[in-house]
């Protein structure tokens, strides 16, 4: 049976708007901090989700990642449309005229090349470029106020890219069209009937079920989870995604006799020899 006992969750970095901690036996969590605004993104928020992707990525003691938001109301509900220029999304709200971009798909990315699972962990509103944000992550554990949706028409956007496609290979293309097209609200029976989560406990344990679910990941195989995430990712991400599936193949390669005897002989300068290595049928 895992233990889905309470985590003891130590802050590893408290960023302006993110709190990156550790749970102790394998998971990060980065959890969103700006309930005010039912933890909307900025640029700064996103610039933050980055790094602290990338510490979870490379610290070898963690095996699972955990996104969230703070508090019961929100997991997130997009881009913070305060913030939001002409041009993109605005580092500076205090000057206008600067460029601005989209920093979340970055964030997008990150996510889907990230070899290790992300599990969303969604509690209230999961909207617009939030509801994409718990797309992208590969398990999503609702709690029964979770509230999911697209909202990119009703407010002069849309994500036409993994907010569209996985979407799509999710619940199918009729209700996608219909998520987008519609800009309507699902509650979270709703999202677990057509496939949009995996799960749906009652609020109070959302985080001891995700914790659960996390240490189930734990006690397995993490290349099989590596290689798992990256084949189901391979065809919906297109060359990107056969490029990850390819070089974690090429990683695998590298420890073989076979790969090193390559390396070995042009170190020697000498030509390979690998006459003892089977042509397998
Ligand atoms: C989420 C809601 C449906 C909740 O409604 P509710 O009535 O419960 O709460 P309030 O509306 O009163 O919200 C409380 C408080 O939070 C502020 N707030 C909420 N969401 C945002 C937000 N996204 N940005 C800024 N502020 C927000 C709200 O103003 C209130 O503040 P007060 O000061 O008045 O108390 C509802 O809040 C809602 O619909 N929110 C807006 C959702 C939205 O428009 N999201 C953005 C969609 S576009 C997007 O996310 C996006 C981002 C990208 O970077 C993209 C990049 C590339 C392609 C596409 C992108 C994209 O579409």
């Amino acid at each position: 049976m895992t233990d889905r006992s309470a985590v003891e969750w130590t802050t590893v970095r408290r960023f302006d708007d993110v709190d990156y901690s550790h749970s102790g036996d394998g998971i990060a969590k980065i959890m969103i901090c700006r309930p005010e605004v039912h933890n909307a993104f900025r640029p700064q928020t996103l610039i933050e989700i980055c790094e602290a992707l990338v510490d979870a990525r490379e610290d070898p003691t963690i095996g699972v990642i955990i996104l969230t938001g703070q508090g019961d109301n929100a997991f997130c509900s997009g881009g913070d449309q305060r913030v939001r220029g002409d041009s993109g999304y605005l580092t500076d709200p205090e000057h206008p005229e600067q460029l601005g971009r989209f920093h979340v798909t970055d964030v997008q990315v990150q996510i889907r090349r990230l070899p290790k699972p992300v599990v969303a962990m969604v509690a209230g509103y999961a909207i617009g470029g939030g509801h994409v944000l718990q797309l992208v992550c590969d398990l999503t554990v609702a709690a029964d106020n979770a509230r999911l949706g697209q909202v990119g028409p009703r407010v002069g956007s849309f994500d036409g890219g993994f907010g569209a496609g996985l979407l799509a290979n999710m619940v199918g293309v009729r209700k996608a069209k219909e998520i987008w097209f519609l800009c309507r609200q699902y509650d979270a029976g709703q999202a677990l009937e057509m496939g949009l989560v995996n799960t749906v406990v009652p609020l109070e344990q959302l985080e001891s079920e995700t914790v659960g679910w996390c240490r189930e990941m734990l006690e397995l195989s993490p290349t099989a989870l590596r290689l798992l995430k990256a084949s189901f990712n391979a065809s919906e991400d297109g060359l990107a995604g056969i490029q990850q599936l390819a070089h974690d193949a090429n990683l695998l390669f590298y420890s073989t006799d076979e790969a090193k005897e390559g390396r070995e002989a042009f170190k020697a300068k000498r030509t390979p020899d690998f006459s003892r290595f089977p042509r397998r049928s």
